[in-house]
């Protein structure tokens, strides 16, 4: 079975419940970066040793947090080797207005994993875009890049829409699939 890493920071929570999502999808390992932007111990190697790695960050100020960029210019060390080439990313975010600028974050993580010489996994999940579609639905915000999900300013984690919460899973679910026809183990 492939191992899959998910990588998050979250300020508030909700990235945090997002993360949790995704990484029940996935049956991943949760590694939180702490509010100094460092990993705990053994998170580094734990990223090593994944097949795939799923990155998250909340949107703050149209990109992903600074605790979250902390992490990525940290990550320039497995860069300099090529340790992470050709392992499966992709990435999530979430944020408080229904666009408020989350595909720039999604962006990020995208260019990061290239940078890294990854190989990107999007959501491929049709959009609950008719007159009909409620936020219990999957992709109700239309995103194909990486995962999305809306947190209402005044909203706690435990508030988070349903729909968005399972667009998560389902998108862990596929980068499982993806990774276990990437990985030769
Ligand atoms: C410093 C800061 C900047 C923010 N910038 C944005 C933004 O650009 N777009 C947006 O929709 N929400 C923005 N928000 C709202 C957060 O994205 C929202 O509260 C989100 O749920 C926080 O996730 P977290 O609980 O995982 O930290 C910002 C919040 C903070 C604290």
């Amino acid at each position: 079975m492939p191992s899959i890493a998910v990588v998050y920071h979250s300020g508030y929570g909700h990235t945090q419940r997002q993360a949790q999502a995704v990484a029940e999808g996935a049956d991943a390992r949760l590694i939180a970066i702490d509010a100094d932007g460092n990993l705990p111990d053994g998170g580094w190697e734990l990223l090593a040793e994944a097949d795939a790695i799923i990155f998250g960050a909340p949107t703050y100020m149209g990109g992903p947090s600074w605790q979250f960029k902390k992490f990525a210019d940290a990550s320039s060390r497995p860069w300099y080797s090529g340790a992470w080439k050709n392992k499966l990313f992709a990435g999530f975010t979430n944020s408080a207005s229904t666009i408020g600028d989350k595909t720039s974050t999604l962006n990020y993580l995208f260019t990061l994993a290239m940078q890294h010489g990854g190989v990107w996994v999007g959501t491929g999940m049709m959009p609950a875009n008719s007159k009909a579609a409620t936020r219990a639905d999957l992709n109700w915000l239309g995103v194909w890049s990486g995962a999305a999900s809306v947190s209402p300013s005044d909203a706690s984690p435990a508030e988070m829409f349903p729909g968005d919460l399972k667009f998560a899973t389902e998108f862990g679910k596929r980068v499982a699939e993806a990774a276990a026809r990437w990985s030769r183990k």
